[in-house]
């Protein structure tokens, strides 16, 4: 599995390198400090809605650690560090008044990057939406394209010329997928009528913090996408039409509009009686244009067509030729450079891709055993997706830089901690952290621009 080191896969000057986390997944203390309840503060105290009965309340205690772990972040070699603002930390009903001691602690560990010279790339939202918005309908209320625009004029002007690079909103699919269509991510909701609903008023969330930021801001901003490749299971005609509308679902319900194509045509199909209309004025503010795009990727899918799973009706086919990590998700790296290929050529070849989250999880034990944590797996599944990232940058596609899931173990949302995707192991019984081999090797990859691999 583990491939030789060849010494061709130099990456470009200037390449980007860093980590990535959210504010829910590490902080924990989400309500100290003046801070006001998300919906995860919600979910994950609701019985039955969390792995364990795990919760965000502790977390990596991150909100007091810091400063120890920008000490990591220097000791991985990093370039550049990809985390979430919690909005209700910054506004604790969502809107109107400011908790200065909120906005106070991003305002520390921004100054404390900077000093270490590790560029800070800020995400407005990674899914933790203030309670109190939730309770005026949340991304149900289209009121909450001018709600977000406003928490991220806060942010655009109090960082402004600090942050240089923002993303509006992480993973639009995931967000309506799993909080309004499945119901499996807060805030549970399960209709396609609301999916529908709350993935427009996402998406108009988004250009319309963009427009804001024109207005107000500096710098560069994007959104960032997870996009899992769609391969047919069979040449059977079924099973194309299958893989269709699961791309479609996935893949393009959110990059279309943003690119001023509206919704996929099989959409219509795939909701039926819940799709709907929306008027041209919104599709003009969603394709607001943009600087850069995000893409987070971790593994592909085969579907194959299956009449009876809504609202897709595809199944994917499980590849057991190939490994498959901790989350079910199968290891096929050429599938990242087919990726890459395809969404610069989605769109036009003119916006800068950044890889903002690709990482692994893989079981490794509570504690480090002789001060070290072994992980083989992950150090391959980087080795080998990395070498598949700078592939696509010999096939000439744009990419500024790659952001490893995560910096440290975390909150998996509803699976709770029994997922472990760190490049730095966390023991959550006394919060010590511990660089494991994957982090290692990936210090090194920074260190020699890629030469190690
Ligand atoms: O699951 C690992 C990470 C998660 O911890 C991040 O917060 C989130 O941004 C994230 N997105 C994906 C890829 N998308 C996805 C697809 C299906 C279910 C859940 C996430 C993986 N991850």
């Amino acid at each position: 599995m583990t491939s030789k080191n060849t010494g061709n896969y130099r990456f470009p000057e200037g390449f980007l390198w860093g980590a990535a986390t959210a504010a829910y997944q590490i902080e924990g203390s989400s309500m100290a400090d003046g801070a006001g309840a998300s919906i995860w503060d919600r979910f994950s105290h609701t019985p039955g809605m969390m792995l364990n009965g795990d919760t965000g309340d502790v977390a990596c205690d991150h909100y007091n650690r810091w400063r120890e772990d920008i000490d990591l972040m220097t000791r991985l070699n990093l370039q550049a560090y990809r985390f979430s603002v919690s909005w209700s930390r910054v506004m604790p009903e969502g809107r109107g008044r400011i908790n200065d001691q909120g906005l106070a602690f991003y305002d520390r560990l921004i100054d404390g990057l900077l000093e270490k010279g590790i560029e800070p790339l800020c995400t407005l939202y990674h899914w933790d939406l203030p309670a109190a918005l939730d309770d005026r309908g949340g991304w149900l209320n289209p009121d909450i394209a001018d709600w977000f625009a406003d928490y991220g004029q806060v942010l655009f002007e109090k960082f402004k010329g600090r942050v240089k690079t923002w993303g509006t909103i992480n993973e639009p699919w995931v967000i309506v997928d799993g909080g309004y269509l499945h119901g499996a991510l807060a805030p549970g909701h399960k209709s396609a009528f609301e999916a529908m609903i709350a993935g427009h008023n996402v998406l108009r969330a988004h250009g319309a913090a963009v427009k804001r930021f024109r207005e107000v801001g500096e710098g560069q901003i994007g959104i960032v996408l997870n996009i899992e490749p769609k391969y047919p299971a069979s040449d059977k005609p079924e099973d194309e039409a299958a893989r269709k509308r699961a791309e479609a679902q996935m893949n393009r319900w959110f990059l279309d509009p943003l690119m001023g194509r509206g919704y996929p045509e099989e959409l219509k199909d795939v909701y039926g009686e819940a799709y709907r209309e929306f008027p041209q004025e919104d599709f003009d503010l969603i394709a607001t244009p943009t600087d850069w795009m995000g893409l987070n990727w971790y593994t592909r899918s085969v579907p194959e067509n299956a009449p009876d799973a809504w609202p897709v009706r595809a199944r994917p086919v499980k590849q057991i030729q190939h490994a498959h990590t901790e989350t079910g998700w199968e290891v096929y790296p050429p599938a990242l450079t087919d990726t890459l290929v395809w969404l610069h050529e989605q769109t036009g070849g003119k916006l800068p891709l950044m890889v903002t989250e690709n990482g692994s999880a893989w079981y490794d034990p509570p504690h480090a055993i002789d001060g070290r944590i072994q992980d083989p797996m992950r150090v391959d599944y980087l080795k080998n997706h990395l070498k598949a990232l700078h592939d696509a940058i010999g096939k000439g596609v744009d990419i500024r830089g790659y952001m490893a899931w995560s910096l440290l173990d975390n909150l998996e949302w509803s699976l709770g901690y029994s997922k472990r995707f760190g490049i730095t192991h966390v023991n959550f019984l006394t919060q010590e952290r511990t660089i494991k081999d994957s982090g290692l090797l990936y210090a090194e990859v920074i260190k020699t621009h890629g030469e190690v691999l």
